[in-house]
This record gives structure tokens, C-alpha cells and sequence, in this order.
């Protein structure tokens, strides 16, 4: 068995609790069917995250078998969960925790809207104040890339650095999103298939409207500083 301290252990049993919980985020926003689609969180202060399972329906994920992985997406063995196989995304997860320290948590989806846009390989505008203060500008499109390796980690990491947007679609593929936490990563996953419908609709209707970038920095700062009742800031 691999010995943690005590700290740690703590903070990797609240990571499966976290992780495992908000997979079902992902069902309850329909952002996901059948097994698509994977949540995970990094371990504060430790060189670990937490993932899901590879295809492992959703009613069946617990925090018992979340699996815990180093930042090269190998899973630490002879812990809860290790006896399985780790999301397919392992490695793109592992490559964005490598290479941005201040992203605590990874997801993907396939949800509709936001994948139709992939699969244009089309940014989604930033045409509604939602986006200008949740993104600060346009989900950007991110290559396409094979599954299983770190190409799609790469491509997330390419797109997003100097980015303001928490969401890239990646071309032909879907949603992944990064966050403060794991958390945070969900709510950008949730408000990226939100405007990507909402853009969709508007575009049917006729001509899209931009915002002035001045309108769309101040609204993004106010939502990201002021908003709620502890904003937590941007994404740096
Ligand atoms: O995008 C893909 C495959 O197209 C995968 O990411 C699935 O959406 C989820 O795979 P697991 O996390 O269950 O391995």
C-alpha cells in the first residue's frame, strides 16, 4: 500500500468525495450520456489528481472508485480504485495538471450544442453578457487530436494559456474545461453548453450582435470579482 501523510490522505479522500459527486453534475445538467464524459480534480498540496473510471456508468461511480493518479497519469497502485483502468483522458488530464499549476480541476464532455460547434471547428462569439462574464471573450476551438495520449492535453494547454475562457472545443471531439477546482471546471462545463445553445438559437434568428470588447472586460471582471457572495477571481 502507498503511504501518505496524514494531511494528504485527507485531502485525497475529500478529492474522491468532490470528484465523484460532481460526475453526477454532469447527468443532472444532461451534459453527458451513457459513460462520455469525466470529471477530476487535483490533490492539494500533493503531485496528484483524482479521476474517474473508463467507461463506468455514472449510477455506479462512488468515491471508493475514483482512481488516484500521479501528474504522468499513472495510477498509484494498491489504492482504492487502482484495479481498474483510468479515463481515457488520463493522460490529457495529467499533461494540463503538468504544465498549469493553477488549474485544480479538468472535465470533458460531448454535451450537444457546444460539440455541434466542434464539429465545425467554430469558436462560439462572444454575443450574450453570460459569455463576457463567465469566458471574457469566445470559447475558442481547439486541434483536433487523437484520443489516449497527451495530444488532447497539449491542445488544451495550447488554446487556453493567455486565454481568458475556462472552455476549448476541441475540434471534432468536444468540451474540456479547466477550473480553480474541480468545481469550478463543472460550472464552466454547465455555462459552456448554456451559451453554445443560446448561440445557436440566436444565429438561426438572424444577425449576430457584438459586444464592444470595453463592454465585455468590464463585464467580466465585475462577474469574476464582484459577483455572489465570495467571487474567487479569474483563472491565472
Ligand atoms: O471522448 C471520449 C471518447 O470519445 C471519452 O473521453 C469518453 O467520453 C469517456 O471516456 P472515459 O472517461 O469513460 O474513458
Amino acid at each position: 500500500m502507498t503511504a501518505f501523510s496524514p494531511e494528504i490522505e485527507v485531502a485525497i479522500a475529500r478529492t474522491r468525495d468532490e470528484v465523484a459527486a460532481l460526475h453526477a453534475e454532469l447527468t443532472r445538467y444532461e451534459l453527458v450520456v451513457w459513460t462520455g464524459g469525466n470529471v477530476s480534480g487535483r490533490v492539494p498540496g500533493a503531485e496528484l489528481f483524482v479521476i474517474k473510471p473508463s467507461g463506468v456508468l455514472y449510477d455506479d461511480l462512488s468515491p471508493e472508485n475514483q482512481i488516484l493518479c500521479d501528474l504522468d497519469g499513472n495510477v498509484i497502485p494498491s489504492t482504492p480504485g487502482s484495479d481498474r483502468s483510468p479515463s481515457s483522458d488520463t493522460a490529457a488530464h495529467a499533461y494540463v495538471y503538468r504544465n498549469m499549476p493553477h488549474v485544480g480541476g479538468v472535465v470533458h464532455t460531448h454535451s450537444t450544442y457546444a460539440t455541434a460547434w466542434a464539429a465545425r471547428g467554430e469558436s462560439i462569439p462572444c454575443v450574450i453578457t453570460a459569455m463576457a462574464d463567465e469566458f471574457g471573450g469566445d470559447i475558442p476551438i481547439g486541434p483536433f487530436a487523437i484520443i489516449g495520449d497527451e495530444s488532447i492535453g497539449a491542445g488544451i494547454v495550447q488554446t487556453l494559456s493567455g486565454h481568458r475562457s475556462r472552455a476549448v472545443l476541441m475540434q471534432n471531439h468536444g468540451v474540456f474545461t479547466i477550473g480553480k477546482n474541480a468545481r469550478d471546471a463543472v460550472k464552466a462545463a454547465v455555462m459552456t453548453e448554456d451559451v453554445a445553445r443560446t448561440v445557436h438559437i440566436a444565429r438561426q434568428l438572424g444577425e449576430l450582435l457584438p459586444i464592444p470588447q470595453e463592454s465585455i472586460d468590464s463585464l467580466y471582471n465585475r462577474y469574476q470579482n464582484v459577483y455572489g457572495q465570495n467571487p474567487a477571481g479569474e483563472l491565472k
